[in-house]
């Protein structure tokens, strides 16, 4: 963990849920402090990685492409493995079909082309996926539920599992958008604020939700009869499990299912406790994965500027900036307080700048990042955590304005390799510049030089001629 993590964890405390509206909801509560988002000091984490996923989602314009094999073992290793490479083998109702053409589909994705024939096999088969976030998962499931769907009967079989109420959402309007041409598929939100009368069954076939409220529709209120679920999914189950209560509620809802429900659980990570509990909720699974496509600093020239103090660093900067032809750049600070006062004192200067700040919501956040993609700002100023996510194909110079350190006092190599690598996919070009800001700070960039085995050049940014000959 680095040391702005301790920022963040700050920050998420002071910041504010999020509201979306949606047909559904009849009462939201704006409060973040409840346990089905995870607001409470003790399982911060987990609302972090779900704000991190959230925050992914709606910046995320399309497709994470990855090169890598899928890995795929099946639980039948006799049977014939099957995989797609268009949507029309998968012998898809015409509406569906259409649906998914329309969201601009025109083949599988990589997971998908392996996913999609086993969930939509029959008979029905388990399966445990995972696969970094953006290469197509949700959009898998939701395909695999609304095919799922007998329209004859009138009440529901998909049950879909999340964990946050805006997770729960995104997935909600997944399955909009791509039912938009199968009147008869309905859809129901199990989130909270959401009330049904009790005893009343559901008639919608299909129901997206937080463990919470699904666990109560199907025990307290009876909206649900659990054992005529025939497909349950559990979707970020890495996210999910990093709150205990979302762990015990998913894997009750799941005791109430029969043998004869599929199982489906999909995770962007699979940590050794992910694969305990996906073992645990998913008998007799296939499984697939994807490797996540390696970051590497090999397009990357790297540097480093001696400076004394933040006002020195500001100046080095400067210099930098309004010495080069820079397309878009990304500064790293440690704090919020560090980010906000150089992102003020470069206004000042006359530079465009976005602040990417812990106390915003992650729509706001959503929006900055969105600004900055279009080339509204060209400098975006940030702490390390509220960054996660962001693609840096556009931007061709990152500083570290401050390095970054474990809170072991020692470099913090993954985090470095995060701000400034690249999959080799695009391997563009690009610039890093780390202030140094003392002997402490040398010392781990020598750390960092010894971890990568590469060479950090010292940079003095007093003398353009030296700069413009470094940096070309
Ligand atoms: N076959 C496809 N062709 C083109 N775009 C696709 C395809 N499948 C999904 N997408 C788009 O790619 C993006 C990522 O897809 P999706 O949200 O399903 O990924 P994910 O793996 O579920 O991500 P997360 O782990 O964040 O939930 C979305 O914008 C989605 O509309």
């Amino acid at each position: 963990m680095s040391d702005d993590s301790w920022a963040v964890a700050v920050d998420l405390q002071e910041s504010t849920t999020p509201s979306l509206q949606v047909r559904f909801v009849k009462e939201t509560n704006a409060s973040p402090k409840t346990a089905e988002n995870g607001g409470s000091r003790k399982s911060w984490n987990q609302a972090d990685l779900a704000e991190q996923s959230l925050l992914n989602k709606l910046i995320r314009r399309s497709l994470v492409r990855n090169r890598n094999q899928v890995e795929v073992l099946q639980r039948d290793p006799a049977s014939p493995l099957y995989s797609v490479k268009t949507f029309e083998e998968l012998r898809l109702k015409p509406e569906l079909l259409n649906g998914v053409y329309d969201m601009g589909f025109n083949r599988p994705s990589r997971i998908q082309e392996n996913a999609l024939p086993m969930m939509l096999a029959q008979p029905p088969q388990n399966l445990i996926a995972q696969s970094q976030s953006g290469t197509g998962k949700t959009a898998a499931f939701s395909l695999a539920m609304l095919s799922h769907v007998n329209l004859e009967n009138k009440w529901t079989q998909c049950l879909c599992i999340s964990p946050t109420y805006e997770l729960a959402l995104q997935i909600g309007q997944v399955i909009e958008q791509m039912g938009k041409f199968c009147p008869d598929v309905k859809l129901a939100y199990a989130i909270r604020g959401n009330r049904m009368e009790r005893g009343t069954k559901l008639q919608e076939q299909i129901v997206v939700g937080t463990p919470g409220t699904i666990l109560d529709w199907c025990t307290k209120h009876k909206l649900i009869d659990p054992k005529k679920i025939t497909m349950f999914v559990l979707d970020e189950a890495d996210v999910m499990i990093a709150t205990q209560g979302h762990r015990d509620q998913s894997i009750r809802i799941h005791r109430l299912l029969t043998e004869k429900c599929q199982m489906l659980l999909f995770s962007a990570t699979f940590e050794d406790s992910v694969w305990k509990f996906a073992e645990r909720v998913v008998p007799d699974p296939n499984i697939i994965r994807l490797k996540r496509e390696e970051e590497t600093l090999d397009t990357i020239k790297q540097f480093y500027v001696i400076c004394r103090e933040k006002e020195d660093k500001f100046t080095s900067l400067c210099n930098l900036y309004g010495s080069l032809t820079i397309a878009q750049a990304m500064i790293f600070c440690r704090t919020r307080k560090m980010a906000a006062w150089l992102s003020v004192n470069l206004r000042l200067e006359g530079h465009q700048v976005a602040l990417l700040s812990g106390e915003m919501t992650v729509e706001q956040r959503a929006a900055v990042i969105e600004r900055f993609r279009n080339g509204k700002e060209k400098v975006l100023v940030t702490t390390n955590v509220c960054s996660r996510g962001i693609d840096v194909e556009q931007v061709s110079l990152v500083v570290n304005f401050d390095l970054p350190v474990g809170l072991d006092g020692k470099a913090d190599n993954e985090t470095y390799l995060h701000r400034i690598g690249r999959t080799g996919r695009f391997g563009r070009r690009g610039f890093a510049v780390n202030m140094v800001d003392g002997e402490k700070s040398m010392d781990i960039i020598h750390e960092i030089e010894m971890h990568f085995n590469r060479t950090i050049t010292e940079l003095d940014t007093s003398n353009l001629e030296e700069m413009e000959s470094l940096i070309s």
